[in-house]
Protein backbone atom coordinates (compact mmCIF):
# COMPACT_ATOMS: atom_id res chain seq x y z
CA UNK A 1 0.00 0.00 0.00
CA UNK A 2 1.49 3.31 -0.41
CA UNK A 3 1.94 5.57 2.62
CA UNK A 4 2.92 8.98 2.11
CA UNK A 5 5.44 9.29 4.97
CA UNK A 6 8.90 10.07 3.56
CA UNK A 7 11.36 6.97 4.23
CA UNK A 8 13.90 8.64 2.98
CA UNK A 9 14.92 12.22 2.03
CA UNK A 10 18.31 14.28 0.90
CA UNK A 11 18.06 18.03 1.70
CA UNK A 12 20.64 20.46 -0.65
CA UNK A 13 22.49 17.43 -2.19
CA UNK A 14 25.62 18.28 -3.90
CA UNK A 15 28.75 16.47 -5.22
CA UNK A 16 31.51 18.26 -6.33
CA UNK A 17 34.59 16.38 -8.60
CA UNK A 18 37.81 18.00 -8.60
CA UNK A 19 35.82 21.68 -9.49
CA UNK A 20 32.99 19.80 -11.16
CA UNK A 21 29.51 20.38 -9.60
CA UNK A 22 27.76 16.94 -10.76
CA UNK A 23 24.59 17.35 -8.16
CA UNK A 24 23.47 20.12 -7.52
CA UNK A 25 21.51 21.45 -4.66
CA UNK A 26 19.01 18.31 -5.43
CA UNK A 27 15.94 17.88 -2.41
CA UNK A 28 13.89 14.50 -2.80
CA UNK A 29 11.51 12.42 -0.71
CA UNK A 30 11.33 8.62 -1.00
CA UNK A 31 7.78 7.76 0.45
CA UNK A 32 7.72 4.56 2.10
CA UNK A 33 5.67 1.37 0.20
CA UNK A 34 6.42 3.15 -3.26
CA UNK A 35 8.22 2.20 -6.07
CA UNK A 36 10.44 5.65 -6.97
CA UNK A 37 12.55 5.90 -10.15
CA UNK A 38 15.07 8.26 -11.00
CA UNK A 39 15.44 9.15 -14.45
CA UNK A 40 17.14 11.60 -16.42
CA UNK A 41 19.19 11.51 -19.94
CA UNK A 42 22.85 10.79 -19.91
CA UNK A 43 25.34 11.92 -17.32
CA UNK A 44 22.19 13.95 -15.61
CA UNK A 45 23.62 12.70 -11.85
CA UNK A 46 21.70 9.90 -11.41
CA UNK A 47 24.31 7.32 -10.39
CA UNK A 48 25.72 9.75 -8.23
CA UNK A 49 22.56 10.59 -6.52
CA UNK A 50 22.35 6.73 -6.48
CA UNK A 51 25.89 6.25 -5.01
CA UNK A 52 25.33 9.63 -2.29
CA UNK A 53 22.14 7.86 -1.01
CA UNK A 54 23.33 4.83 -0.59
CA UNK A 55 26.47 6.47 0.93
CA UNK A 56 29.11 4.77 -1.86
CA UNK A 57 29.58 8.55 -2.13
CA UNK A 58 29.51 11.22 0.73
CA UNK A 59 27.97 14.71 -0.35
CA UNK A 60 30.22 17.65 -0.52
CA UNK A 61 26.90 19.66 1.39
CA UNK A 62 23.53 18.36 2.02
CA UNK A 63 22.23 16.06 4.62
CA UNK A 64 20.27 12.09 3.65
CA UNK A 65 17.79 10.75 6.63
CA UNK A 66 16.48 7.77 6.48
CA UNK A 67 13.45 6.74 8.97
CA UNK A 68 13.63 10.01 10.84
CA UNK A 69 17.97 8.90 11.18
CA UNK A 70 20.78 11.77 9.92
CA UNK A 71 22.47 8.82 7.63
CA UNK A 72 24.77 11.67 5.99
CA UNK A 73 28.36 9.85 7.47
CA UNK A 74 27.27 6.43 7.54
CA UNK A 75 29.13 3.86 5.21
CA UNK A 76 26.85 1.73 2.98
CA UNK A 77 27.63 -0.88 5.75
CA UNK A 78 26.14 0.60 8.59
CA UNK A 79 23.14 1.84 6.23
CA UNK A 80 22.65 -1.83 5.51
CA UNK A 81 22.34 -2.57 8.77
CA UNK A 82 19.51 -0.16 9.26
CA UNK A 83 17.64 -1.47 6.53
CA UNK A 84 18.64 0.37 3.36
CA UNK A 85 20.31 -2.20 1.01
CA UNK A 86 21.66 -1.88 -2.51
CA UNK A 87 21.07 -4.24 -4.81
CA UNK A 88 24.13 -6.24 -7.29
CA UNK A 89 27.00 -4.53 -5.44
CA UNK A 90 26.60 -5.54 -2.16
CA UNK A 91 24.81 -9.11 -2.62
CA UNK A 92 27.81 -11.03 -4.45
CA UNK A 93 26.43 -13.90 -6.28
CA UNK A 94 29.20 -16.66 -6.16
CA UNK A 95 29.00 -18.21 -9.78
CA UNK A 96 30.22 -21.63 -8.62
CA UNK A 97 27.83 -22.21 -5.19
CA UNK A 98 24.63 -23.11 -6.43
CA UNK A 99 20.94 -20.87 -6.27
CA UNK A 100 20.04 -22.53 -2.80
CA UNK A 101 23.82 -22.07 -1.05
CA UNK A 102 23.85 -18.99 -2.29
CA UNK A 103 21.02 -18.17 -0.81
CA UNK A 104 22.17 -19.87 2.37
CA UNK A 105 25.53 -17.26 2.52
CA UNK A 106 23.90 -14.52 1.66
CA UNK A 107 21.19 -15.73 5.65
CA UNK A 108 24.12 -16.34 6.89
CA UNK A 109 25.55 -12.88 7.02
CA UNK A 110 23.38 -10.67 8.27
CA UNK A 111 22.77 -11.79 11.68
CA UNK A 112 24.90 -12.81 14.31
CA UNK A 113 24.58 -16.72 12.78
CA UNK A 114 27.92 -15.65 10.85
CA UNK A 115 30.09 -14.90 13.91
CA UNK A 116 29.20 -18.74 15.58
CA UNK A 117 31.07 -21.05 15.20
CA UNK A 118 28.87 -24.37 15.68
CA UNK A 119 25.45 -24.30 14.63
CA UNK A 120 22.15 -26.27 16.08
CA UNK A 121 20.74 -28.31 13.46
CA UNK A 122 17.82 -25.98 14.42
CA UNK A 123 19.27 -23.06 13.22
CA UNK A 124 20.40 -24.35 9.54
CA UNK A 125 17.16 -25.79 9.12
CA UNK A 126 14.98 -22.59 9.20
CA UNK A 127 17.82 -21.11 7.09
CA UNK A 128 16.92 -23.59 4.67
CA UNK A 129 13.20 -22.55 5.12
CA UNK A 130 13.96 -19.20 4.32
CA UNK A 131 16.54 -20.05 1.73
CA UNK A 132 13.34 -22.08 0.15
CA UNK A 133 10.89 -19.60 0.30
CA UNK A 134 13.40 -16.82 -1.09
CA UNK A 135 14.08 -18.66 -3.89
CA UNK A 136 10.15 -19.63 -4.36
CA UNK A 137 10.02 -15.18 -4.11
CA UNK A 138 12.21 -14.94 -6.82
CA UNK A 139 10.65 -17.55 -9.09
CA UNK A 140 13.86 -19.75 -9.24
CA UNK A 141 12.77 -22.82 -7.62
CA UNK A 142 13.17 -25.06 -10.78
CA UNK A 143 16.74 -24.22 -10.40
CA UNK A 144 17.61 -24.69 -7.00
CA UNK A 145 20.66 -26.62 -7.47
CA UNK A 146 21.67 -25.16 -10.23
CA UNK A 147 25.37 -23.26 -10.24
CA UNK A 148 24.68 -18.79 -10.44
CA UNK A 149 26.83 -19.35 -13.20
CA UNK A 150 24.07 -21.16 -15.58
CA UNK A 151 21.57 -19.16 -14.89
CA UNK A 152 20.30 -17.08 -17.40
CA UNK A 153 20.59 -13.15 -17.04
CA UNK A 154 17.75 -12.29 -16.29
CA UNK A 155 17.32 -15.09 -13.66
CA UNK A 156 21.21 -14.45 -12.30
CA UNK A 157 19.72 -11.16 -11.61
CA UNK A 158 16.73 -12.18 -9.79
CA UNK A 159 19.33 -14.60 -7.39
CA UNK A 160 21.51 -11.09 -6.75
CA UNK A 161 17.97 -9.52 -5.42
CA UNK A 162 17.04 -12.88 -3.57
CA UNK A 163 20.42 -12.52 -1.71
CA UNK A 164 19.67 -8.82 -0.73
CA UNK A 165 16.29 -9.87 -0.41
CA UNK A 166 17.61 -11.71 2.67
CA UNK A 167 18.97 -9.18 4.31
CA UNK A 168 15.28 -7.87 4.99
CA UNK A 169 15.64 -4.57 4.03
CA UNK A 170 13.27 -1.74 4.51
CA UNK A 171 14.73 -0.18 1.18
CA UNK A 172 15.68 -1.95 -1.46
CA UNK A 173 17.92 -0.01 -3.83
CA UNK A 174 18.37 -1.04 -7.46
CA UNK A 175 20.90 0.34 -10.10
CA UNK A 176 19.44 -0.32 -13.46
CA UNK A 177 18.01 -3.30 -12.71
CA UNK A 178 16.67 -4.22 -16.50
CA UNK A 179 19.77 -3.22 -17.77
CA UNK A 180 21.24 -5.84 -20.59
CA UNK A 181 17.92 -7.36 -20.18
CA UNK A 182 16.09 -8.88 -23.35
CA UNK A 183 12.41 -8.69 -22.96
CA UNK A 184 10.91 -11.62 -21.04
CA UNK A 185 13.62 -10.80 -18.51
CA UNK A 186 11.99 -7.98 -18.29
CA UNK A 187 8.70 -8.46 -17.88
CA UNK A 188 9.74 -11.23 -14.89
CA UNK A 189 11.97 -9.03 -12.86
CA UNK A 190 8.92 -5.96 -13.27
CA UNK A 191 7.09 -8.39 -11.92
CA UNK A 192 9.31 -9.63 -9.25
CA UNK A 193 10.25 -6.02 -8.23
CA UNK A 194 6.33 -5.47 -7.98
CA UNK A 195 5.70 -8.07 -6.02
CA UNK A 196 9.09 -7.32 -3.35
CA UNK A 197 6.88 -3.77 -3.75
CA UNK A 198 4.35 -4.84 -1.52
CA UNK A 199 5.89 -5.02 1.90
CA UNK A 200 8.82 -2.55 0.90
CA UNK A 201 9.97 0.77 -0.35
CA UNK A 202 11.83 0.44 -4.06
CA UNK A 203 13.88 3.08 -5.48
CA UNK A 204 15.22 2.66 -8.86
CA UNK A 205 17.54 4.08 -11.16
CA UNK A 206 16.30 3.03 -14.29
CA UNK A 207 17.00 3.78 -18.19
CA UNK A 208 13.92 2.07 -19.67
CA UNK A 209 10.74 4.44 -19.51
CA UNK A 210 8.09 1.64 -20.19
CA UNK A 211 9.54 -0.03 -17.30
CA UNK A 212 9.29 3.67 -15.38
CA UNK A 213 5.76 3.83 -16.41
CA UNK A 214 4.78 0.49 -15.67
CA UNK A 215 6.07 -0.26 -12.60
CA UNK A 216 6.75 3.22 -10.53
CA UNK A 217 4.41 5.16 -8.02
CA UNK A 218 6.89 8.37 -8.29
CA UNK A 219 9.50 9.71 -10.55
CA UNK A 220 12.22 12.02 -9.89
CA UNK A 221 13.87 13.63 -13.02
CA UNK A 222 17.57 14.68 -12.91
CA UNK A 223 18.84 16.65 -15.57
CA UNK A 224 22.59 18.39 -15.62
CA UNK A 225 22.82 17.48 -11.65
CA UNK A 226 19.40 18.96 -10.89
CA UNK A 227 16.02 18.30 -10.48
CA UNK A 228 13.75 18.86 -12.95
CA UNK A 229 10.25 17.35 -12.30
CA UNK A 230 9.18 15.16 -9.98
CA UNK A 231 5.59 13.15 -9.48
CA UNK A 232 3.64 10.32 -11.14
CA UNK A 233 5.03 9.33 -15.08
CA UNK A 234 2.29 10.40 -16.66
CA UNK A 235 2.48 13.95 -15.50
CA UNK A 236 6.57 14.36 -16.04
CA UNK A 237 6.55 12.87 -19.22
CA UNK A 238 4.05 15.46 -20.17
CA UNK A 239 6.50 18.31 -18.97
CA UNK A 240 7.93 20.25 -22.02
CA UNK A 241 10.75 20.99 -19.89
CA UNK A 242 11.53 16.90 -19.57
CA UNK A 243 10.88 16.80 -23.30
CA UNK A 244 13.21 19.16 -23.99
CA UNK A 245 15.50 17.80 -21.66
CA UNK A 246 15.35 13.97 -23.51
CA UNK A 247 15.33 15.70 -26.73
CA UNK A 248 18.07 14.43 -29.31
CA UNK A 249 19.37 12.14 -26.31
CA UNK A 250 19.37 8.29 -26.20
CA UNK A 251 17.75 7.12 -22.63
CA UNK A 252 15.87 3.16 -23.97
N1 LIG B 1 34.04 10.24 -10.05
C1 LIG B 1 33.78 11.22 -10.90
N2 LIG B 1 34.71 12.16 -11.22
C2 LIG B 1 34.45 13.15 -12.06
N3 LIG B 1 33.26 13.35 -12.68
C3 LIG B 1 32.30 12.44 -12.43
C4 LIG B 1 32.49 11.35 -11.53
N4 LIG B 1 31.33 10.64 -11.49
C5 LIG B 1 30.46 11.26 -12.32
N5 LIG B 1 31.03 12.34 -12.87
C6 LIG B 1 30.40 13.29 -13.81
O1 LIG B 1 29.18 13.70 -13.23
C7 LIG B 1 28.16 13.79 -14.21
C8 LIG B 1 26.99 12.93 -13.83
O2 LIG B 1 27.36 11.57 -13.95
P1 LIG B 1 26.41 10.37 -13.56
O3 LIG B 1 27.15 9.12 -13.88
O4 LIG B 1 25.92 10.56 -12.17
O5 LIG B 1 25.20 10.57 -14.57
P2 LIG B 1 24.06 9.53 -14.99
O6 LIG B 1 22.80 10.30 -15.05
O7 LIG B 1 24.10 8.35 -14.10
O8 LIG B 1 24.52 9.14 -16.44
P3 LIG B 1 24.27 7.79 -17.30
O9 LIG B 1 22.83 7.74 -17.60
O10 LIG B 1 25.08 8.05 -18.53
O11 LIG B 1 24.77 6.65 -16.47
C9 LIG B 1 28.79 13.39 -15.54
O12 LIG B 1 29.16 14.57 -16.21
C10 LIG B 1 30.01 12.60 -15.11
O13 LIG B 1 31.03 12.71 -16.07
Amino acid sequence: MVNSQPILSATGLSMEFRGFLAVKDVTLSVNEGTVHALIGPNGAGKTTVFNLLTKFLTPTRGRIMFRGADITRLKPAEVARLGLVRSFQISAVFPHLSVRDNLRVALQRPSNLATQFWRSSNVLSKVDDQAMSLIDAVGLSRYEHLPAVELSYGRKRALEIATTLALDPTVLLLDEPMAGMGHEDIGRISELIRRIAKQRTVLMVEHNLNVVADLCDRVTVLARGEILADGAYDVVSADPRVREAYMGTEHE
